[in-house]
């Protein structure tokens, strides 16, 4: 019984048990980069590229790279954002690929973990994270509210990440400007850019930025999503194992699509 999703969980509730048990220091909140004042007067798609090592659905993408020196690779690409994925158990990531990350690039820093306790977003600001994701799926109502207005609170931006209806209404709601619509289901591991398209006008029309995320491989698939209103794109596979990535970002860095959708 239970899907990925769940199982990511059951094992997440255990890490945050750890975390609590080690002492913070309380410190002043770092001074953070905003990706919602550079959406609001970008021209073109915002690329936020991932620091990705491994995942659930395609085992080991690129195990060995320097986090640092692939972000900053990123960085001279092209990329707006860089995305580290934190957690470990499932995706081989971690807190220190967070903070090497960090010290080499002045853009953006997404902290990509599966969020279920505020202790979380305490360790992801430490590392140096701008912007922490929270997943709808993984959330009650209460709780996403609750994290959401915590992040706030510690000045971070958030990024809300839905896959149907009901979970970009619920995402709306809270108000947040920044909604990421997952391509990947996370219980099925099935890509399919077409969710996009399907939730596109709800999240356009609501006057938020809609970022595209997951299974985006082409040209072809970032103008798919930009033609119906996506202001950025998050891919991770594809530039974890591109040859040429300042290609790969040339070619995907086009004109945003203004949508009037109703
Ligand atoms: O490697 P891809 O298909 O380009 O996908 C990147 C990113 O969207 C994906 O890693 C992701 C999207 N939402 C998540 C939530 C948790 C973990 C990972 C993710």
């Amino acid at each position: 019984m239970g899907d990925i999703l769940d199982q990511i969980i059951k094992v997440k509730k255990q890490e945050v048990e750890r975390l609590k048990q080690f002492k913070r220091l309380e410190r002043e909140t770092r001074k953070k980069q905003s990706f919602i004042q550079w959406l609001a007067q970008a021209e073109f798609v915002s690329i936020i590229a991932e620091f990705k090592r491994a995942s659930p659905s395609k085992g080991l993408i690129n195990g060995d790279l320097n986090p640092k020196t692939q972000a900053m690779n990123y960085v001279q690409g092209g990329a707006d954002v860089i995305s580290v994925l934190t957690d470990n158990d499932f995706f081989k990531g971690s807190f220190e690929d967070l903070k090497q990350v960090r010290e080499g690039v002045q853009t953006p820093v997404l902290c990509k973990d599966f969020i279920v306790d505020p202790i979380q977003i305490d360790v992801a600001e430490e590392s140096g994270a701008d912007l922490i994701l929270l997943i709808a799926a993984a959330l009650d109502d209460e709780s996403l509210h609750e994290l959401y207005e915590y992040a706030l609170s510690k000045e971070l931006e958030v990024l809300i990440e839905v896959h149907n209806e009901e979970e970009a209404e619920r995402a709306l709601r809270t108000g947040n400007p920044l909604i990421g619509v997952n391509n990947r289901n996370l219980k099925t591991f099935e890509v399919d850019l077409g969710t996009t398209e399907r939730l596109a006008p709800m999240i356009k029309s609501a006057g938020r930025y809609l970022i595209s995320e997951s299974g985006m491989k082409s040209i072809e698939d970032v103008e798919r999503v930009v033609a119906v209103g996506a202001n950025g794109i998050l891919v991770g596979e594809t530039f974890m194992k591109h040859p040429n990535l300042q290609q790969a970002f040339l070619e995907m860095k086009i004109p945003l699509k203004e949508v009037t959708s109703k």
